[in-house]
Parts: C-alpha cells; structure tokens; sequence
C-alpha cells in the first residue's frame, strides 16, 4: 500500500477494493440460490447470509489493514464468524488525488467508518437486484467526509455482455467519481422515495412537495445514485428509519458532489462514534434546489420527528 498517501485515501482505496469483492459475495450467494433469510425486527426488517458474510469480510479486511480505525456496521454478527478473505485491490485512481488539507490530518484511530454492509435488503430478497448496494462511509470530526458505494446489480438488464457491477465513490473537496451524472429531463420535480417502508407520513410529506411522479425504490444508497444521475429530484423520507450506516457513504458522495442530505428540520447529520445511530428526524436529500424542498416539509411532519 503507497504509505505515503494520507491515511483517509488509503482507507477508501482499500475500501473501494472491498466493497469490489464484497459486490462479488453478494452475487455469489444470489446465484446459489440459498439467501438464509432471517427476521430482526418484524417482516420488514430482514437480514440474510450476503449482509452477514460481507460485514464479517469486510470488519476483518479493515481490523487486519488499520488496526487502529473504529467500525460501526449494521449487522451484529461475531467477529470471528467465517469470514471470506477480501484481498480487494486497492484503487489507484483514489491514491493519487491531492487530499484536502483539512483531511490530510486525520488520523487512523480518528477515522470512524460507517458500514452497511448490504443496503436494500428487502428488495435484494425480492429480486429487485439493482436496488442493492454496498455502502462504506468515512466520517472524521463527526462529519461525513468520504463514502464508497457498491452496486453489485448495476447493468443487469442490459444483457449478455454487459459489465455487472460499478462503485461510485466521493471525497469532500475532491469532488464524486464513477457514475453518469445528468440532468433531470425537462426540470421536472421527480421524487424517490421508499418502496417498502411507507407510512402515511412518509406520503404526507412527498405529497407535500407537488411532485410531477413519484419513484419508489429500496434502498438509501441506491435513491442518492438516482440524485446524482439526474432520476430524480428529491430523496425524501419522513421516517426514524434509516441509520447512519445508511446515510453516511451516500452524504459523503453526494456533498462532494454539490448536493445537500439533512434531516427534514434541515438539521446536518453527525456521525461520531457514540451518536444515536437512528436518523430520527428522517432524510432529505437533492442535489438541487435544497432549500426549495426543505421550504416544502410541512408542519406535521416536523412535529412528528425529533432529531
Ligand atoms: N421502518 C424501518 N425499519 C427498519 N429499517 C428501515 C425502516 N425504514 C428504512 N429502513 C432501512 O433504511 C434503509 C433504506 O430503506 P428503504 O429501502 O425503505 O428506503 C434500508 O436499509 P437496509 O436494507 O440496509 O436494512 C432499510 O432497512
Ligand atoms: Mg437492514
Ligand atoms: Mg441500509
Ligand atoms: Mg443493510
């Protein structure tokens, strides 16, 4: 590893490398056929044998590279477990940027990563394949400073042939890489929102941004990609559903990008180690346009949720 990169490059390096092979082990175990779904809380809260295994690969690849970095993951499995061995490669392209200065400082034993290890479970069970990603964020100061996002399904409907597969990855100051961005078509107000975990408030509030359509689809991870490709508007979620592992990796990119991810009082999300790990107060994100959406969120809604 180029040890004299900043240490907050070489552990996204190595983790774009992981979340590679982590993407590999997610559609292995697809392919097999055998997902060992179990329940954590209620039918809607579901884990498989992908969300364990690539968070136990992915825990014990960092722990035997940076000893000293602290990881909080999703999934409460042992640490021993039977880890796959994710001797990813590192990415080159990551190492060779100029770090901001400010980040350039970190330290390893002050770097927290946020990990989930598998973001769209639901949908992955489902089949609804190219909702899934793998989303491993980097917070220092209690800020959401660098992120990597699998997508182990990307270009799945495109055929025999067709690369299955991308990471997409951001740094703040040095900007998001690996993706197609665009434009929304025709300005339209299109906004994404959950597909399987609805409530009458979460609708309440995307109504309240008198949206032209209305696009629900699984996943945290894969509603900021729509963002940042010109699908959608808005990531609007009026629910204490998502975590920070959910969040980290996606405001990460999305920041770097130029966007802006809050929760719905407009309220910056914190990401230090001992943080409440529930986005209580819900998700709003856009790439454009903020402050617009944020004007949007009706009274209800910020009555109801509490940061
Ligand atoms: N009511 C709820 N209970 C538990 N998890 C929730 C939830 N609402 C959202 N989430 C989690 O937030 C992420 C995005 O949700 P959604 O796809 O509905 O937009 C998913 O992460 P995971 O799939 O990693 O568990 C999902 O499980
Ligand atoms: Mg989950
Ligand atoms: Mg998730
Ligand atoms: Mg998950």
């Amino acid at each position: 590893m180029a040890a004299s990169a900043p240490v907050l490059l070489r552990v996204l390096s190595a983790a774009y490398g992981a979340a590679e092979r982590a993407g590999e082990i997610i559609r292995r175990i697809m392919s097999e056929g055998d997902l060992g779904i179990v329940e954590k809380n209620g039918a809607l809260d579901l884990q498989t044998k992908a969300d364990r295994l690539v968070q136990q690969s992915i825990v014990g690849y960092l722990a035997r590279h940076f000893p000293a970095l602290k990881v909080i993951g999703e999934e409460e499995v042992e640490a021993g477990g039977s880890p796959e061995l994710l001797e990813g490669s590192l990415s080159d392209e990551i190492l060779q940027q100029t770090c901001p200065e400010e980040l350039s400082k970190a330290q390893e034993n002050e770097l927290i990563v946020w990990l989930d290890p598998l973001d769209g479970t639901k949908e992955y069970t489902e089949g609804l394949l190219d909702h899934v990603t793998v989303l491993i964020g980097l917070a220092y100061q209690g800020k959401a400073v660098a992120g990597v996002i699998n997508q182990p399904f990307y270009n799945y409907k495109a055929g025999k042939g067709a690369q299955l597969g991308r990471t997409v990855w951001g740094v703040l100051g040095i900007g998001g890489f690996g993706f197609h961005p665009a434009a929304i078509p025709g300005g339209k107000c299109i906004v994404v929102t959950t597909r399987s975990h609805s409530n009458k408030l979460v609708n309440d509030c995307v109504d309240a941004m008198m949206p032209d359509k209305v696009v629900r689809v699984g996943g945290a991870g894969n509603k900021v990609l729509q963002l940042i490709e010109g699908q959608a508007s808005a990531y609007v979620f009026a629910s204490p559903g998502t975590k920070k592992w959910d969040t980290c990796a996606p405001e990460a990119i999305l920041h770097a990008f130029g966007g802006q991810l809050t929760d719905m009082h407009g309220n910056k999300l914190e990401y230090h180690p001992t943080v409440k790990h529930q986005n209580s107060a819900g998700v709003l994100a856009a790439l454009n346009d903020f402050d617009l959406f944020l004007n949007r969120v009706p009274p209800n809604v910020k009555a109801a949720l509490h940061p």
